[in-house]
């Protein structure tokens, strides 16, 4: 039995504003295991980035409570990076100083972080553009400089709210190739958060679905069968098929009317 490394234990939030009070999400509860990726999929505004953010430590629950290997998760750590979709990257400094930003503060000399920066960058396969400002980056290629800035930090635990929305359809492909051959290697635990159901079964061990008004797991979906899987073959279609059909189930979507 492997030992869960996040446990979301019947997580409310709350937030209140001076119009209204919103329950975000309602006790949520799931175990997150080592070297597992899990997938978040729900229609927007159902929660998702904040559980991402109460898990990364940004945010506190109300009701219930987060565990990092059995201790409550009480603010940010470096146990644990956020990955987001803007790249949130300094214009100012180059990849390899972009990198280098997360081992500052470390107690390593100048050339063992030079050296760690060269490390992961040559994981993502950009040690060559090292001297080059993230502006002379396409999108794609940014986006991997965050990936190995936030690998360089050594963390048990990737989140990752929508890494590869802005990406055209090939990059997009490419990258999750990359973050499976990565995170296989690394052993690193990932929460993703996506509106891209592809996206969730090509790259996640379990997906968890859910619903809005407020935001609840509805369904937890294991993908069986080893990675990297084809996404034309029957078994990835049986998954599409079920997701969109629990979408039905959590979405009342009033038919569209057509004036002739
Ligand atoms: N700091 C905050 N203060 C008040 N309300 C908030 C705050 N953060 C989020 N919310 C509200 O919580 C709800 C859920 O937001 P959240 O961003 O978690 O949804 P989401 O599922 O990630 O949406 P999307 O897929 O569109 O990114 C929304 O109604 C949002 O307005």
């Amino acid at each position: 039995m492997v030992a869960p490394i996040v446990s979301i234990q019947q997580v409310s939030k709350q937030f209140s504003t001076k119009q209204k009070q919103e329950i975000v999400l309602d006790k949520v509860s799931f175990d997150v295991n080592k070297g597992e990726i899990i997938a978040i999929l729900g229609k927007s505004g159902c929660g998702k980035s904040t559980l991402l953010n109460l898990i990364g430590g940004f945010e506190q629950a109300s009701k219930g409570s987060i565990l990092l290997d059995g201790k409550e998760i009480r603010k940010p750590s470096k146990r644990c990076v956020m990955l987001m979709q803007n790249y949130a990257l300094l214009p100012w400094r180059s990849v390899e100083k972009n990198v280098a930003l997360a081992l500052e503060g470390e107690k390593l000399t100048k050339e063992e972080i030079d050296e760690k920066a060269a490390h992961y960058l040559t994981m993502v396969g950009l040690l060559d553009k090292r001297k080059a400002l993230p502006s002379e980056l396409s999108g794609g290629m940014q986006q991997r400089v965050a990936i190995a800035r936030a690998l360089a930090i050594q963390p048990e635990l990737i989140l990752m709210d929508e890494p590869f929305a802005a990406l055209d359809t090939f990059t997009r492909y490419y990258l999750q190739d990359e973050l499976i051959q990565i995170q296989q290697r690394e052993q690193t635990t990932i929460v993703l958060v996506t509106h891209d159901i592809d996206e969730a079964i090509y790259l996640a061990d379990r997906i968890f679905i859910m619903s809005a008004n407020p935001g609840r797991v509805h369904k937890e979906i294991a993908i069986k069968g080893s990675k990297p899987r084809n996404r034309a073959d029957t078994d990835f279609q049986h998954y599409r098929e079920l997701i969109f059909n629990e979408f039905q189930f959590t979405t009342n979507k009033q038919p569209i009317e057509y004036n002739i």
